[in-house]
């Protein structure tokens, strides 16, 4: 389970990205998170995988509050997390193959198992064919499943994706969401933030809408 607890963020020197926000997101969830460009979406993901910590306020997964965490400790937490982030992190001069294996590999997973497993999921992602290319010169939407390969590689606890349907057309975006409602059927608690309203509305999933670094609206999964 996900918790904040009267969380307020402020960035060095800069006005405050996230104020009082507390909401709860249960194990195996799949919540939207929406709001124009700035209210803080990004900043709430990157607290969620402890990339930032709170200026106030707590973050617990499972309990654990991620503030208490050491150094040493941050990776054991991300190893349960799949991330896809904005701009997709892949490493140019890595082919697809490698960008995905890296997830299995800090995992101690053999050559032989990565091998498989990655195949598996670079073709039920549609890429099988490109696992020997290099990320600069896939499409932005072949880029977007590579980062949601890596994400999901070994089943993480929880995925969060942050606009991971900006710049594709209708079919890959339905693509995409399927995906995602694969992994939260397995058990991963999603979380994902985006702008795009019909992603939202087509979902029927609960929606938590931030304006301002407030959570102004909490919407419940609409059956
Ligand atoms: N590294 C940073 N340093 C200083 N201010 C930042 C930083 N990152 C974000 N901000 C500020 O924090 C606020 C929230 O930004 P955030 O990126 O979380 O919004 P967002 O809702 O994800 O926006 P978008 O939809 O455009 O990605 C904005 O006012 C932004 O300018």
């Amino acid at each position: 389970m996900i918790q904040l607890h009267h969380v307020h963020l402020s960035y060095p020197g800069e006005s405050t990205a996230l104020s009082d926000v507390s909401l709860r997101i249960s194990k195996g969830d799949f919540v939207f998170l929406t709001g124009p460009s700035g209210a803080g979406k990004s900043t709430l993901l990157k607290l969620l995988y402890a990339d930032l910590k709170p200026t106030r306020g707590q973050v617990l997964i499972d309990g654990q509050n991620l503030a208490m965490l050491s150094k040493s400790q941050i990776p054991y937490l991300r190893r349960s997390i799949g991330v896809v982030f904005q701009d997709y992190k892949l490493l140019p001069t890595r082919t697809v193959l490698e960008n995905v294996a890296i997830t299995l590999e800090v995992l101690g997973w053999g050559k032989r198992e990565i091998g498989q497993k990655v195949y598996q999921v670079l073709k039920r992602m549609g890429i099988a064919d490109k696992v020997n290319a290099y990320p600069p010169r896939l499409s932005g939407g072949e880029q977007q499943r590579v980062a949601l390969a890596r994400a999901l590689v070994n089943d993480p606890k929880i995925l969060i994706a942050d606009e991971p349907t900006g710049n594709l057309d209708d079919a890959n975006k339905e693509e995409i969401l399927s995906i995602f409602k694969e992994a939260n059927v397995r058990g991963t608690t999603v979380v994902v933030a985006t702008h795009d309203r019909r992603v939202i509305e087509n979902s029927h999933r609960r929606v938590i809408r931030l304006e301002k670094g407030h959570v102004v609206e909490v919407v419940d999964e609409q059956k």
